[in-house]
């Protein structure tokens, strides 16, 4: 067992990570990682496949109790989780999915404020298969924000739609993360994903974070933008990507 338990414990909405190791056997995944994460922030985590991002997204939504490893780990007390794919209950209506466990007379109503705030009004009653991915991940969303999450967790959310869907979930995202403010860890593949939504761009290799980009870009950031442009490359090579394999 991991020793998150030890070292989680719940405080103001941000996160601190001091040290954190994991491993798979012999396979040291995470090799004494820091990161703090400001209330509000949202931080973008790239890195190769297979560096670690995952694994670092569920350490911090303690979801790794089979791994072993080590370090402290600071989380707010309300956390959500949104995966690549919507991870809802087939058996469920649309409403029942978003208010699963939630207390309290009033969490219909605010199961459908939020499905209203991911553009679903109207969809309350239907069945998770009648939709599609674009708009399970949708309903996912408004699962985890009608938490009112300290701190989401986002691991690849958009990662199976379509580039136009994609571009549409980057807006919707953005706007509910200014509304409702959460700290946001987005772990993504897609270097101008995480440029074009995040506060701050992270690089994990080699079992650390180890290129940090603050992005102050205007809004809208366009990718067109020479400096948006130099952000990319600069991300790129820390991923290792040369210039000739550039696109
Ligand atoms: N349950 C497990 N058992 C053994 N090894 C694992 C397990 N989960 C992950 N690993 C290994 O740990 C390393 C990191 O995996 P992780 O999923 O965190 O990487 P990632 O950066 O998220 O990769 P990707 O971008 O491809 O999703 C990989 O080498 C992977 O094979």
């Amino acid at each position: 067992m991991a020793a998150h338990a030890g070292g989680l414990t719940a405080v103001a909405p941000a996160v601190r990570v001091s040290g954190l190791t994991r491993a798979y056997g012999d396979r040291v995944v995470l090799d004494s990682l820091d990161l703090e994460i400001a209330p509000g922030e949202f931080v973008a985590l790239l890195g190769k496949s297979g560096s670690g991002k995952s694994t670092l997204l569920r350490a911090l939504a303690g979801l790794d109790h089979d791994v072993a490893g080590g370090g402290v780990v600071e989380v707010p007390e309300r956390v959500s989780v949104v995966f690549q794919d919507s991870r809802l209950l087939p058996w469920q209506r649309v409403l029942a999915n978003v208010v699963l466990g939630l207390d309290g007379p009033d969490a219909a109503e605010r199961g459908r404020e939020s499905l209203a705030e991911v553009g679903l009004a109207g969809r309350e009653r239907a069945w998770p298969n009648e939709l599609s991915g674009g708009e399970q991940q949708r309903v996912a969303l408004a699962r985890s924000l009608v938490r009112e999450p300290q701190l989401l967790l986002a691991d690849e959310p958009f990662g199976a739609l379509d580039a136009l869907t994609r571009i549409r979930m980057h807006a919707l995202l953005r706007r509910l993360c200014d509304r409702h403010r959460p700290a946001v860890l987005l772990v993504t593949h897609d270097v101008d994903e995480a440029i074009v939504l995040a506060d701050r761009v992270l690089v994990l290799s080699d079992g650390r974070i180890t290129t940090e980009r603050t992005i102050d870009l205007d809004s809208p950031r366009e990718s067109t933008d020479p400096r948006f442009a130099e952000v990319r490359a600069h991300l790129l090579a820390a991923l290792g990507v040369t210039g000739e394999e550039r696109p």
